[in-house]
C-alpha cells in the first residue's frame, strides 16, 4: 500500500522529472535554434561583412608585428599569398593593401570620394599644423580649399614658368660643383649634390632664398634648416605605435611624440621668422610705392597677398591667416624636395650600375641637344629614351611607397568584401612594379619597356621632335601599371614641377658626363637596398666619379 508520503514524492518526483525533460527540452531548443542563427542569419550577415582575406591576426596588436623594417614588402607578401585585396588588422586599425592595377584603380577613381581621406595620425597632428595643411588633411572644406589655393594661385603654369630662370640657374650650379669636383680628381657624393638641387630650387620658389652652395643664406641659418628639415622627413615617415596601439603613447619608449612636439616648435619658429621677413619686405616696398613685381614673387609673399575667405559663417578674413601659410609652406618643402632628389639617386644608381643604357641616354641627348651647348627645359619633351629611363625608375623605386595612405570616410565594398569606414588603405606602389602578374622579369631595369607600343627604339632616338603618338609620359596611363604622381582627388599637384626637376637634373648631368663607380667597384656591384620611409630612399648614399666629355667653357 503506497502510502500518503511516498504518492507525494512520486508526484514530485515526476513533476521534476517533467521540469527536468521540459527544461533539457527548452534548452535543446535554444540550442538549436541558436546553431539555425549562426549558420544562417549570422552567416548572411557575415556574407554580407565578409571582410578580404589576409594573415591570422594576434590579440590586441592584429597583424602589427607581422611588419618589419621594408612594410612594404611584407605586404606585397601577403598580396602574392592572400590574394590582390588583403585586409590587416594593425592594433585597433582596419588596414587593407594592395599591388593589383584594377584595385587600385576601384580606390582611386571609381570609388575616389569613399578613399580620398586620411588618417590623422599623431606626426600630422604635430607636424602638419593639426592636419591644417593639404598633404595631411583628411577630406573636407578645409582640404579643398588649401588645395584650390595650391592649384589656383602657386602651382599654375604661369607660376612656374615665372621660376624657369632660377631652375636653369640651379641646373648651371649642379654642373659647375661637379665639375669642379671633377678637376680634383674628387668622388661624387650623389645624395649631397641631388639633395641640394631639389632643395634649393624648391625653397628659392617658395621663399626666396637658397641654403645650399656659393650663394646660399647665411651659414647658421642653412644649417638649421638642414637639420630640422631631416628630422621633420624622418618623422613623417617613422610608423609610430602610439598611432595604432593607443596604450603606447603611455610607454613612447624612443620619445617620439616628445621629438615631434620638439620639432613643431622648431620649425614653426623656422616659419614665423620667414613670414616676418616677408611682411617686412612688403611694407618697405609699399612705403617706397613699389609693388613686388608679380614675376619677383616667391610662394610666401604670393600666399601674403591672396585674401581672405568667407568659409560660409560671415566671419570673412581679410587675409590668409599665418597657420594656413605655414601649413602650406610646410607641405611643399617635404612634399617637393625628397620626392625628387630620392628619384634621381636611384635613377643614377640604376643608370651607372648599367653603362649601355648610359650610352644609349648620352647617343639621345648627342642627338637632340649636341654637343655645343646645355641641355634646356624645352628639349625635356623630347629626350623619349630618358623618359623611359624615368618610368623604368618609378617602377622599381617608386617615390611614396605607399603614396600617402588614403583613408575611407564611410563602409563601402570592393570586390565583393566588405571595407568598413576608417579603413587605412596601403596602396603598394612598390608592389605594383614588381608584381609578376603585369611585369616580366621584375629586376631587371630595363627602359625599353617602356617604350610606346609601335615605337622602334632606334627611330624613336633618331626622330627628336616628339609628336603625341610617341611621347613618353610619364604619369601613370589607362593600364594603372605605374603610379608615381597618384590619380584621383589627392594626386599630386606638383606632378609638371616635379616631372621637370628630375628630367632636367638626369639630362644634365648624363651629357656633361660620364659615370663611373668609384675604384674598385665594379658597376653590378653598386647596391640597390632600401629603406623605409614617407619616401623610400636607397639605402647607402650613392658615391661615383665623374669624367666631363662637353667642351670645358660650358661648365662655367
Ligand atoms: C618627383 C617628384 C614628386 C613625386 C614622385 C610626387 C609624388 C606624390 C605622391 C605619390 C603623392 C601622394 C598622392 C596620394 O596620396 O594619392 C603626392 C602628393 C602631393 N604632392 Fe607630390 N610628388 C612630387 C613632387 C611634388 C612637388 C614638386 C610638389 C609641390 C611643389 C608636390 C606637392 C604635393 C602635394 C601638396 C601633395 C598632397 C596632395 C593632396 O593630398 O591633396 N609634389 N605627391
Amino acid at each position: 500500500m503506497i502510502d500518503l508520503t511516498s504518492f507525494v514524492i512520486v508526484l514530485l518526483c515526476t513533476y521534476l522529472l517533467n521540469l527536468i525533460n521540459y527544461s533539457i527540452f527548452l534548452f535543446g531548443a535554444y540550442l538549436i535554434s541558436k546553431l539555425l542563427h549562426f549558420s544562417f542569419v549570422d552567416k548572411s550577415k557575415r556574407e554580407i561583412n565578409r571582410l578580404p582575406p589576409g594573415p591570422k591576426q594576434w590579440p590586441i596588436v592584429g597583424n602589427l608585428f607581422q611588419l618589419g623594417q621594408l612594410p612594404h614588402r611584407d605586404m606585397a607578401s601577403f598580396c602574392e599569398k592572400y590574394g590582390p585585396l588583403v585586409y590587416l588588422r594593425l592594433g585597433n586599425v582596419d588596414a587593407i593593401t594592395t599591388n593589383d592595377p584594377e584595385i587600385i584603380r576601384e580606390i582611386l577613381v571609381q570609388q575616389d570620394d569613399v578613399f580620398a581621406s586620411r588618417p590623422r595620425t599623431l606626426a600630422a597632428i604635430h607636424l602638419a599644423y593639426g592636419c591644417g595643411d593639404v598633404a595631411l588633411a583628411p577630406l573636407g572644406p578645409k582640404w579643398k580649399r588649401m588645395r584650390r589655393i595650391c592649384m589656383e594661385h602657386l602651382l599654375t603654369t604661369k607660376r612656374l614658368e615665372s621660376f624657369a630662370k632660377h631652375r636653369a640657374d640651379e641646373a648651371q650650379s649642379l654642373v659647375k660643383d661637379i665639375w669642379t669636383k671633377a678637376q680634383k680628381g674628387q668622388i661624387v657624393d650623389l645624395r649631397e649634390v641631388l639633395g641640394g638641387f631639389s632643395m634649393n630650387n624648391v625653397t628659392r620658389m617658395l621663399l626666396g632664398k637658397q641654403y645650399f652652395g656659393a650663394e646660399s643664406a647665411g651659414p647658421q641659418e642653412a644649417m638649421e634648416f638642414m637639420h630640422v628639415t631631416h628630422e621633420l622627413f624622418w618623422l613623417l615617415g617613422v610608423i609610430y605605435l602610439g598611432d595604432y596601439l593607443p596604450f603606447w603613447r603611455w610607454i613612447d619608449p624612443h620619445g617620439c611624440e616628445k621629438k615631434m612636439r620638439d620639432v613643431e616648435k622648431r620649425i614653426d619658429d623656422f616659419h614665423r621668422r620667414i613670414i616676418e621677413e616677408h611682411r617686412k619686405k612688403k611694407g618697405s616696398k609699399n612705403n617706397n610705392n613699389n609693388n613686388i613685381d608679380d614675376d619677383e614673387m616667391d610662394f610666401v609673399d604670393v600666399l601674403l597677398s591672396l585674401p581672405g575667405e568667407d568659409e560660409g559663417d560671415g566671419n570673412g578674413k581679410q587675409h590668409m591667416d599665418d597657420v594656413e601659410i605655414k601649413a602650406l609652406i610646410q607641405d611643399m618643402i617635404a612634399a617637393a624636395t625628397d620626392t625628387s632628389a630620392v628619384t634621381n639617386e636611384w635613377a643614377m644608381a640604376e643608370v651607372i650600375r648599367h653603362p649601355h643604357v648610359l650610352k644609349k641616354i648620352q647617343e639621345e641627348l648627342d642627338i637632340v641637344v649636341g654637343s655645343g651647348r646645355m641641355v634646356t627645359e624645352s628639349d625635356l619633351i623630347n629626350l623619349k629614351y630618358l623618359r623611359c629611363v624615368v618610368r623604368e625608375t618609378f617602377r622599381m623605386h617608386p617615390a611614396g611607397p605607399f603614396l600617402i595612405p588614403h583613408e575611407s570616410i564611410r563602409d563601402t565594398k570592393i570586390n565583393g568584401y566588405y571595407i568598413p569606414a576608417k579603413t587605412r588603405v596601403f596602396i603598394n606602389t612598390h608592389g605594383l612594379g614588381r608584381n609578376t602578374k603585369i611585369w616580366d622579369n621584375i629586376d631587371e631595369f630595363r627602359p625599353e619597356r617602356h617604350l610606346p607600343p609601335n615605337g622602334d627604339e632606334k627611330n624613336m632616338i633618331l626622330t627628336s621632335s616628339s609628336s603625341s603618338s610617341n611621347r613618353v609620359e610619364i604619369s601613370h596611363g589607362p593600364d594603372f601599371k605605374i603610379l608615381p604622381f597618384s590619380a584621383g582627388k589627392r594626386k599630386c599637384p606638383g606632378a609638371p614641377l616635379g616631372v621637370k626637376l628630375v628630367l632636367m637634373a638626369l639630362a644634365r648631368l648624363f651629357h656633361c658626363y660620364d659615370w663611373n663607380p668609384p675604384n674598385g667597384v665594379k658597376h653590378q656591384d653598386i647596391d640597390t637596398n632600401e629603406v623605409y620611409g614617407m619616401t623610400m630612399p636607397k639605402a647607402k648614399p650613392l658615391m661615383a666619379i665623374a669624367k666631363p666629355r662637353l667642351p670645358p667653357h660650358l661648365y662655367q
